[in-house]
């Protein structure tokens, strides 16, 4: 029957491939450590000379063990599949796999310490297209899942790893809202103008108008904004910070709280730099004005010059055809701020301000600080829902839970709805100025908005310092472009390679001999999460100048988790091993800590690089510092005769600290050191004296009686203290 000889050819076939796949294995055992995927990679670590020389034609290999595997792949059987799957899972090779999500098929292959073609092998015979799957193929989760299964290993998901594909926990503001569920606001008002021109008499007069009108002699409190209420029972709220730096800064931070810019020109000065910058900051927010001629009381003050001169910036009053209603004023006198308010709130009116004052609240922080008794506070102008004690709310990076709520007298308040400025205590830590405010449900979702604020800005400082990390060694590539010339187009780890051998060549040196080394030689090993991260921190490496202190030795660096073979180069070596959003297993630590191997992880190029700068100071030879004790001059000189022997001695006054006479001292003469060494003597008149202090006289001998003293010269008390050095070698960031 054709289909039962085609099986049995088939079945022959199959027993060819794998007497031919046996082969193959079996090669690799007679300690050929290289393995399939790797051949099919030029370099596969920091020697790839090695590999090329222990293989001298790989390819060969490679192209007939793959399309053996290849039809080996097609004709495997369920018996030898089950086979496979108990000489995978023995128990022998039962350990624990730190997995992420995504991660690459040769990436599974370390962290479970096995040939790629494990994986490959694993996948056999499921429903994933090995032929197309690569060394950096990504792995979706069921095939993470599968292999590790399949190997009887434990899988474990790497905390790191998965926090890359963290979901985003972010709150955000609502929709916009019903029209139907929207109600009238007051205006929120920002005044600016050119420095000088009135603008914080402005606000202090509107202020007290407001004071007067509520209690008399109530005490404000500047809390950043306040609100006026207007006989008609309208109500204007001030942003009480005045000037366009304020309003700008706002702005850049995406916060557009202000309605309406009160536009202040003093009458008797007219139109300035700053008036022209606050007229270009309105428009640019789309924010209309109302224009405020101040100082109206002043004798030489000319209304109308102010209002042509505004044409030349596009504001044209009424009175000129345009939709700026001008008023006069006089904050001084407060004359006409009541028709300047009226005109405020027309524009208002005009605008059709609206919010929905249901639903969790939305809002702006105005400013914030840190009260002694109450703790962070923030004043807030609420644009949405209303605010209630007890809401939680998160603004930043903090959270609150409204425990007191206030306006701007200092008044416990219970509600603040859209357009109000609200006082708020509660918050755990200090947001600020410009952070949007938002509500949510329950103290856990604010915890976790935080918590996913904070990671997201740790990935952006990240990303930057890899941008700034990039800059810096494309700068000192240009740098040395000539020099590197001879690299050509090389892989970077050719090149890196390339400069490991000439340096190597430079001193041939065994392990052995390594050790006997002089101690100013700092081996590393590096291991990075990514070609580019690894890339980096070697660009970064290049920059080191500081060899005259102490030798910066790249010993390895590779791409993964920190490995056995990471920590058996180190203790060879004696050095210290970096990894970079890697992580280092139980086992390996332990392993480390048993030989002495530091391993140092870190999640930020650039502490990386401050730890490197530290290791590479620890190496240097300790310092001596001076620090003076105290500062004398020598008034008179005179001499005394001891024995036989005439002792000079300094009359002299302290000027500063205190003489002490076990220290050290030194005499200095025109600013140059003439001697240093100890007393013999100090008195402070016939009394031997261990320490004279500011501002006393006192007589003193010097262990070096050849010195003559001469009014004018100076006596420094001082003690010698070791400190740590500290390498030259600056990456410049
Ligand atoms: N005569 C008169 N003087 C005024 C008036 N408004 C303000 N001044 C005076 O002008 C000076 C400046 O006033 P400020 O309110 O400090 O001006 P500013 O615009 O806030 O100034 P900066 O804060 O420096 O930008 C002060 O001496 C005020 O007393 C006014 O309407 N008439």
């Amino acid at each position: 029957m054709d289909w039962r000889r085609s099986m049995n050819q088939k079945m022959l076939k199959l027993e060819n491939l794998l007497r031919f796949h046996t082969v193959c294995r079996q090669l690799h055992s007679l300690g050929q450590r290289r393995t399939l995927a790797q051949w099919r990679r030029v370099f596969s670590s920091a020697y790839p000379g090695w590999a090329a020389q222990q293989y001298t034609q790989p390819w060969q290999t490679d192209m007939l063990l793959g399309a053996a595997l290849s039809q080996y792949r097609l004709l495997v059987t369920k018996k030898e599949e089950r086979s496979r799957k108990s000489q995978l899972s023995s128990p022998k090779s039962k350990k624990e796999v730190e997995a992420w999500i995504g991660m690459t098929v040769e990436e599974l292959a370390t962290a479970m310490e096995k040939d790629i073609d494990y994986i490959y092998e694993a996948l056999m015979n499921t429903s994933i297209d090995i032929d197309s799957l690569e060394a950096d193929s990504h792995l979706d989760e069921v095939w993470i899942k599968e292999v590790i299964k399949k190997a009887g290993m434990k899988l474990k998901w790497s905390k790191l790893k998965q926090d890359k594909v963290r979901e985003n926990k972010d709150a955000v503001r609502r929709p916009q809202a019903d029209p139907a569920s929207l109600i009238p606001r007051s205006p929120v008002v920002t005044i600016m103008g050119h420095v000088d021109h009135g603008k914080t008499t402005l606000l202090d007069k509107l202020r007290k108008t407001q004071v007067a009108a509520m209690e008399a002699g109530g005490i404000t409190q500047h809390i950043g904004a306040f609100l006026v209420s207007l006989p008609s029972g309208e109500k204007i709220t001030f942003l009480d910070t005045p000037g366009h730096a304020a309003f700008s800064a706002m702005r850049a931070r995406g916060a557009q709280v202000t309605d309406i810019v009160i536009l202040v020109v003093a009458a008797d000065d007219g139109v300035m730099k700053q008036t022209v910058e606050s007229i270009q900051h309105a428009k640019d927010a789309q924010v209309p004005i109302v224009l405020a001629i101040n100082k109206c009381d002043k004798a030489d003050a000319d209304p109308e010059k102010v209002k042509k001169e505004l044409l030349a910036y596009d504001v044209v009053c009424e009175d000129y055809g345009g939709d700026v209603q001008a008023v006069h004023v006089s904050a001084l006198t407060g004359d006409n701020l009541m028709a300047l308010a009226e005109a405020t709130v027309t524009l208002a009116e005009m605008l059709e301000l609206k919010a929905d004052p249901t639903g969790p609240v939305e809002g702006t922080v105005i400013e914030s600080f840190t009260d002694k008794g109450r703790g962070p506070v923030t004043t807030a102008i609420i644009q949405r829902g209303t605010l209630r004690k007890g809401s939680i709310l998160v603004a930043g990076k903090s959270w609150a839970k409204v425990r007191l709520m206030f306006d701007e007298n200092g008044k416990t308040i219970n509600e603040a709805c859209p357009s109000m400025p609200v006082g708020i205590i509660g918050w755990r830590d200090l947001p600020s100025a410009g952070d949007e405010i938002l509500e949510v449900e329950s103290e856990s979702r604010a915890r976790e908005v935080v918590e996913w604020r904070k990671y997201e800005q740790e990935e952006e400082k990240n990303k930057e310092d890899l941008k700034m990390i990039e800059e810096k060694r494309k700068e000192h590539q240009e740098a040395h472009r000539k020099a590197r010339e001879k690299y050509g187009t090389l892989h970077w780890k050719q090149r890196s390679f390339i400069k490991y051998q000439e340096k190597k060549e430079q001193k041939i040196l065994r392990p052995k001999e390594k050790l006997e080394r002089d101690s100013n030689i700092l081996p590393v090993i590096i291991k990075g999460d990514v070609d580019g991260s690894v890339e980096a921190i070697l660009g970064i490496m290049d920059t080191y100048d500081a060899s005259h202190e102490c030798e910066l030795e790249l010993v390895h660096f590779g791409v993964g988790d920190i490995s056995e073979n990471d920590v058996n180069l180190a203790e060879t070596f004696h050095g210290v091993i970096y990894g970079f959003n890697v992580n280092a297993s139980n086992v390996i630590q332990q392993s480390a800590a048993k030989k002495g191997v530091k391993i140092k992880l870190h999640k930020i190029i650039y502490r990386l690089v401050e730890d490197l700068q530290e290791e590479l100071s620890s190496k240097l030879p300790c310092i001596m510092e001076e620090h003076t004790l105290g500062e004398a001059s020598i008034l008179a000189t005179f001499s005394i005769t001891e024995g036989k022997k005439k002792v000079p001695v300094a009359g002299c006054r302290v000027q500063k600290g205190q003489l002490e006479k076990q220290k050290k001292f030194k005499l200095i003469r025109n600013g140059h050191v003439i001697w240093k060494g100890s007393l013999t003597s100090l008195k402070h008149h016939k009394d031997n004296v261990s320490v004279i202090k500011t501002g006393m006289d006192c007589g003193l001998s010097l262990d070096e009686d050849k010195i003559e003293f001469q009014v004018g010269d100076e006596i420094i008390c001082y003690e010698e203290k070791e400190v740590l050095a500290k390498t030259s070698w600056d990456p410049g960031f």
